[in-house]
């Protein structure tokens, strides 16, 4: 059996009083998209800082490609690819120039940076943007250079905290494609958002309410267990059952 991308195994979380996760378990198999749904205020920006070590996981046990994060976070996070929600290039360094600092962060020889850059670029059709300042690029582009550089490592996982919010159709839906071809070549994906359009039939599914999963499985088979026939009806009966 291939080591899961990533597992997660019992952890919780809280801000003072305060609770924002309860006893989460979950993994990600390599190869699979993965989507974190959840409602605002669910707990998913919290579980992605547990995972990329922002914060520290006081229980249980985050495992990134076999390395457990708190024990190992240093095979850990070079197994770890990530776009924040937050837009974080800077804006006055071309497109280049952004990836080769990460890539130099990573322990990439400049020769291997370029050969990798070049190759991401071009899988991203943003090759003829290489000399570009990030500044002058549309926020869907901005995007595309977030992704190859958060894959310039080769990583087992990748995280996309809510990654389409503010991009127009046409951008989504090329992001949308994109990442699931990264899963269909092997990479484990963790995709969090409250938007079930994103969301393809094979994909997983973990349904995050209230810091709780409320359920796991492959989209078509949660769809089945719940006996309903769409996946917005999952999302309204798992995610309304405590406001009631
Ligand atoms: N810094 C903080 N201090 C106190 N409470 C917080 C803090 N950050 C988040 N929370 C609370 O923790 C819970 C989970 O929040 P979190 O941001 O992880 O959810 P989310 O699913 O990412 O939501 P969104 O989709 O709105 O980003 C919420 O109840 C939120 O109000």
């Amino acid at each position: 059996m291939t080591t899961p991308a990533l597992e997660v195994e019992h952890v919780s979380f809280a801000y003072g009083p305060q609770k924002a996760l309860d006893d989460v378990t979950f993994s990600v198999e390599a190869g699979r998209c993965a989507i974190l749904l959840g409602p605002n205020g669910a707990g998913k920006t919290t579980l992605f800082n547990l995972i990329t070590r922002l914060f520290d996981s006081p229980t249980g046990a985050i495992r990134i490609a076999g390395y457990d994060n708190r024990r190992q976070p240093c095979q850990a996070l070079a197994h770890l690819g990530v776009v924040f929600q937050q837009p974080t290039l800077d804006l006055d360094l071309t497109v280049a120039q952004n990836l080769r600092y990460h890539a130099a962060l990573h322990g990439l020889s400049r020769r291997e940076a370029d050969r990798r850059i070049a190759a991401e670029l071009e899988r991203l059709e943003m090759i003829q943007y290489r000399k570009t300042k990030v500044r002058a690029l549309s926020g869907g582009y901005r995007r595309r250079v977030e992704i190859a550089r958060a894959l310039l490592h080769c990583p087992a996982l990748l995280l996309l905290d809510e990654p389409t919010v503010g991009l127009d159709i046409p951008s989504r839906m090329a992001l949308v494609e994109h990442v699931h071809g990264l899963a269909r070549e092997g990479m484990g994906v963790l995709w969090a958002t409250h938007l079930i359009d994103e969301v393809e039939p094979s994909d997983a599914l973990i349904v995050l309410h209230r810091g709780k999963v409320r359920a796991t499985g492959i989209v078509t088979e949660v769809i089945r267990r719940l006996e309903v026939t769409t996946l917005a009806e999952v999302f309204e009966v798992l995610t309304a059952e405590e406001t009631a």
